[in-house]
């Protein structure tokens, strides 16, 4: 195993139903306080107090409407609708913890780097530095639609407007203000130093941002950089941005090719390949015994809504799943949502071919990750193989039930974890990067956002525009 440790995060959402659609349904289940603060706030304790290293927050906008070629099956059954916006929960979890991270996914397809960056620092400065970005690009025509496109823009453009994006939010997070710029000198009546906040100059293909950052340097400057892309063009990009990569296959094999391809991808463009933290998505069903556990899992599995995991996955992979017959296979689709929805059951796993009604069962509980299901040494066990086998670094926890899964496994599992070392018994860090990477709060020195601080190029910058 290359880590000393086993990195976890819990994959939550501010909705009903993230991963598991009609589990809302179940007693045990209280998705439908997410609008209730008191909720957040628990549930970032219980986090804490597992060791968690973040809670990471996904985020859709749009409606899956292409199942059945409408938005009715989502709607009905709650499938990541209604969805409230996931940054507005980060401070109320902040404030109830120390260490714990926030990582909140944001659309480049939806927003703009010069106001986009503010929202980011101030979330930084507000957690002390432990907040998170999930880099995403969209996959819902639903929601182009609601901004004034016909349709959204196709899927590796989309990824061409990401890397100009970042570019403007590295500049803006790390080479605008000055680390020393902020001096509060009430004698000199100087808050900041002018000379120390600079323009950044930014003129691109997709965006022009002249000026200087609104925010004084936090903590972290730069957001730990967290990406999901698993396409070819996705990964190159999490390969050339990501510090921490989310994935979601099936099956060890179809992970370790994609980790090994993410990792060469790195190695290739200079960076250590070693130093991205890949975490697989997870969804743990554990019981005090195997039977307790598979009785668990027999209970949920009756509250599984078909036609809501058929509206999520067509969704994810735009395809109406509503025009096959349940018993026929799955073809692979080339458009322009999610190309790994329909990869991971088509190509990734050659020996193996998917029903709609398999796909259906699958994405039923916990999305397009392994379910596991037994005691907390079964659970534990699994872990240890998919880190060695499949080269992951950590876990993205997905929950069937919330906050019951996260429960069971913080009681239950992580003392298991921490027993064997696999899991630490206390945090090193108060940053989410000095937790993640140890050391630095800062982005990493090879890491493609470092070259635009202030110290090692605030000449260079202004040259080069
Ligand atoms: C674990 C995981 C979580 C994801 N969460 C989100 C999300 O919250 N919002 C989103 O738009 N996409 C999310 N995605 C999808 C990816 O960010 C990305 O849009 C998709 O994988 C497209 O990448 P690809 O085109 O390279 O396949 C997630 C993917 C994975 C594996």
């Amino acid at each position: 195993m290359r880590h000393h440790r086993i990195y976890l995060n819990a994959f939550e959402m501010n909705c009903v139903g993230h991963q598991s659609p009609g589990l809302w349904t179940h007693p045990d289940d209280e998705a439908h306080r997410y609008t209730d603060i008191d909720y957040w706030a628990d549930l970032a304790c219980t986090l804490e107090r597992g060791r968690f290293d973040a809670v990471f927050l996904a985020d859709v906008l749009g409606i899956y409407d292409v199942y059945q070629g409408t938005r009715d099956a989502a709607v009905r059954d709650a499938v990541q609708v209604p969805v409230n916006d996931p940054m507005f929960v980060v401070p109320v979890m902040a404030q109830v913890t120390k260490h714990l991270g926030f990582g909140v996914t944001a659309s480049v397809s939806y927003e703009h780097p010069y106001i986009f960056a503010r929202r980011m620092s101030t979330l930084d400065h507000l957690t002390k530095g432990r907040v998170g970005w999930n880099i995403v690009t969209s996959y819902l025509d639903s929601a182009a639609r609601n901004i004034g496109l016909s349709r959204q823009v196709s899927h590796d453009e989309r990824y061409e407007i990401a890397e100009e994006f970042l570019e403007v939010c590295y500049k803006l997070w790390e080479a605008s203000w000055e680390d020393g710029a902020v001096v509060r000198d009430k004698d000199r009546r100087t808050y900041t130093d002018p000379s120390k906040v600079h323009d950044i100059q930014h003129r691109g293909t997709y965006y022009t941002v002249p000026g200087a950052h609104l925010c004084e340097p936090s903590l972290q400057r730069t957001p730990v950089l967290f990406q999901a892309g698993a396409s070819a063009r996705g990964r190159a990009f999490a390969a050339r941005h990501a510090e921490c990569v989310f994935i979601s296959s099936p099956t060890i094999p179809a992970t370790r090719a994609y980790v090994d391809g993410l990792r060469k991808e790195a190695a290739k463009i200079g960076r250590d390949p070693n130093e991205i933290r890949v975490f697989s998505l997870f969804t743990p069903i554990v019981g005090r015994t195997q039977a307790e556990a598979e009785q668990k899992s027999l209970d949920y599995a009756r509250h599984v809504s078909y036609d809501g995991a058929l509206a999520l996955y067509g969704g994810w992979s735009g395809v109406d799943f509503s025009k096959y017959a349940a018993d026929e296979n799955l073809r692979y689709v080339q458009n322009d949502a999610i190309h790994s929805a329909t990869e991971v059951f088509t190509k990734m796993d050659p020996n193996r071919s998917w029903t709609v009604e398999q796909v259906a069962k699958f994405a039923g509980i916990g999305g397009r990750g392994p379910v596991v299901v037994g005691t907390p040494g079964v659970i534990a066990d699994t872990m240890e193989k998919w880190v060695n086998e499949a080269d992951v670094d950590g876990f993205n926890i997905g929950y069937a039930v919330t906050p019951g899964t996260f429960v069971d496994f913080v009681d239950l599992v992580v003392p298991e974890l921490q027993h064997r070392g696999l899991v630490w018994t206390e945090y090193a860090s108060d940053t989410l990067r000095g937790n993640l990477f140890g050391g630095s709060s800062r982005l990493q020195p090879h890491h493609p956002g470092r070259q635009y601080h202030l110290h090692d190029d605030a000449t260079r910058l202004h040259e080069a525009t």
